[in-house]
């Protein structure tokens, strides 16, 4: 089997990269592209050892928080065509779920995630990198409306974590990876012209 083209797409939280990734990934399953979607969230760290009080402090957004070992394992597994089985994470406990999902080798894989592009054990890994560049407030005002109905935040709960962790970890981790990208995206999830682009690419490069 032909090795999977891997793509990661990075950027901050809240800055597009999910709907961008599932608007991708959609379109190309129109074409016949045998693509797979993989979450670098479901690879954050368990916490079930520690008290709810202490999890809430955890720094989530510190390349620490997740088990990029695992990950690299596993695209270097589906690399070699091999099937994986990935971990499932809940945000409203911070911990793993008693869930694994076995996937098979595809042709295309898309890994979207905050930190991908600061790992460099998974940077070798990746055959395009995509760096969302949306502004920080704009993503803040999403992540606010994301995290109060779907991930069981406050308001206040949000702000506190933007203010301690999310936002210098974001000039500290994230921004800096924008040069490494092959690909910036402005204007986050519904940029036609940089989807195209991206698409155009697949097709030229991992001979469906
Ligand atoms: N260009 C855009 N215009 C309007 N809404 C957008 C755009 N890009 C993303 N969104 C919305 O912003 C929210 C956060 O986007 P999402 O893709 O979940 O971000 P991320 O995965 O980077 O955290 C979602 O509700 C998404 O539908
Ligand atoms: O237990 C957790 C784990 C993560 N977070 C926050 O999630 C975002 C990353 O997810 P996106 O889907 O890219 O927004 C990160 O900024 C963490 O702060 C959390 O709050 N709790």
């Amino acid at each position: 089997m032909t090795l999977p083209h891997i793509i990661a797409i990075s950027g901050a939280s809240g800055s597009g990269k999910s709907l961008f990734t599932e608007t991708l990934c959609d379109e190309l399953r129109q074409i016949d592209t045998d693509v797979l979607v993989l979450c670098e969230d479901h690879y954050y760290r368990d916490q079930t050892h520690l008290e709810m009080s202490e999890r809430e402090k955890t720094n989530y957004d510190h390349p620490n928080a997740f088990e990029h070992e695992l990950l690299a394992q596993h695209l270097r597994d589906l690399k070699a065509g091999k099937s994986i089985q990935y971990p499932h994470y809940c945000f409203k406990t911070h911990t793993r779920l008693q869930k694994l999902t076995e996937v098979t080798a595809h042709r295309v894989v898309v890994v979207e995630g905050i930190l991908l592009l600061a790992s460099p054990e998974l940077m070798p890994l990746f055959d395009l990198k995509v760096y969302m560049d949306t502004p920080l407030d704009i993503c803040l005002l999403r992540r606010i409306q994301r995290d109060l109905t779907e991930r069981g935040r406050t308001l206040d709960s949000v702000a506190k974590q933007y203010e301690k962790t999310v936002k210098p970890m974001y000039h500290q981790f994230i921004q800096p990876c924008r040069h490494k990208a092959n690909i910036v995206v402005t204007q986050g999830g519904k940029n036609r012209p940089a989807l195209e682009v991206i698409k155009a690419h697949i097709r030229n490069t991992s001979k469906l």
